[in-house]
């Protein structure tokens, strides 16, 4: 495991950009249920860079791939090059870990660390709950001992923990088979740095949540591809546009954040389509 990313000398108010589930294809014209996911990403990039938010560094959370070929991660990398701020980033159930490691390893804006430290206020972890194979994750006895320590060596510092698996039930059957399957063990990881703890953000679930569990604030942020429309028991797609989370974490342990989403809707997807 990498050492820390360390910015020491940002504002003090720290702007974070997150984007999640591009579901990058090898080859150009690659659809996601009729959404060409490298165009719909495209979109969002250039809508990202079209705002006035400022933001210190950007957290990739999970299925940059949709295609198991790692040509998506060097496509993600050419792709968010322009954004010029440190990229960081986690696996997702479509991710392939080598392959994502090895590509993503060859571009310098593209960090392989998991703990961001941030000023001297915060720190951002970055955890791993992919299960190879399979759609539903967990965090693993190493992710949860390598958390533990973390949050045990900053013990003054404000938290923001990021993972690609949703916690909290969507109320949809068919994507919920597909959560974090031992919140429980993270929960008690947690306690004992409960006042740390200022926020979980995570991707997987391609809809909007701001929510809160076991009195942690939780985050969701829409994916820049195919939206899943929430409490809808059989697989149902939405057609909002795609998007993207702007984050903003105070001295005092406050964040503010918000999701945009693109102002058109040029991406629908095929609303015929059952699933993936
Ligand atoms: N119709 C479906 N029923 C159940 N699971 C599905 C269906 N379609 C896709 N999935 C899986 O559910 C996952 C949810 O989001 P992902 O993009 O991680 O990948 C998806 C697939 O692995
Ligand atoms: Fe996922």
């Amino acid at each position: 495991m990498k050492d820390a990313y360390r910015f020491p000398d940002l504002a003090s108010i720290v702007r974070i950009v997150q984007i999640t589930d591009p579901h990058l294809f090898a080859s150009d014209d690659g659809r996601l249920l009729g959404v060409p996911t490298i165009q719909s990403f495209q979109a969002v990039l250039d809508a990202i860079q079209q705002e006035p938010f400022d933001y210190d560094f950007i957290l990739a959370t999970g299925d940059l791939v949709q295609d198991h070929n790692r040509e998506g991660y060097h496509r993600f990398a050419q792709m968010v090059k322009p954004l010029k701020k440190p990229i960081f980033w986690l696996e997702g159930n479509h991710d392939l870990q080598t392959q994502m490691h090895n590509a993503l390893a060859l571009y310098a804006q593209i960090q392989p660390h998991k703990q961001i430290l941030v000023g001297d206020k915060w720190q951002v972890l970055m955890l791993d709950s992919h299960i190879e194979g399979i759609p539903k994750g967990a965090l693993s006895d190493a992710q949860l001992s390598w958390l533990a320590e973390k949050l045990a060596e900053y013990p003054e510092r404000n938290v923001l923990i990021a993972l690609h698996h949703n916690i909290l039930p969507t109320n949809s059957a068919w994507l919920d088979q597909h959560s974090l399957a031992n919140p429980y063990q993270l929960a008690t990881v947690l306690e004992p740095f409960r006042h740390n703890i200022k926020g979980i953000i995570h991707g997987h679930i391609h809809q909007e949540v701001d929510s809160e569990w076991l009195g942690y604030r939780i985050l969701a942020t829409p994916s820049t591809c195919i939206q899943f429309k929430p409490n809808c028991d059989q697989f149902t797609l939405d057609p909002l546009p795609q998007g993207w989370r702007e984050l903003e974490l105070f001295p005092n342990g406050t964040i503010h954040s918000r999701v945009k989403r693109l102002m058109h809707n040029t991406f629908l997807p095929d609303f015929n389509g059952w699933g993936y």
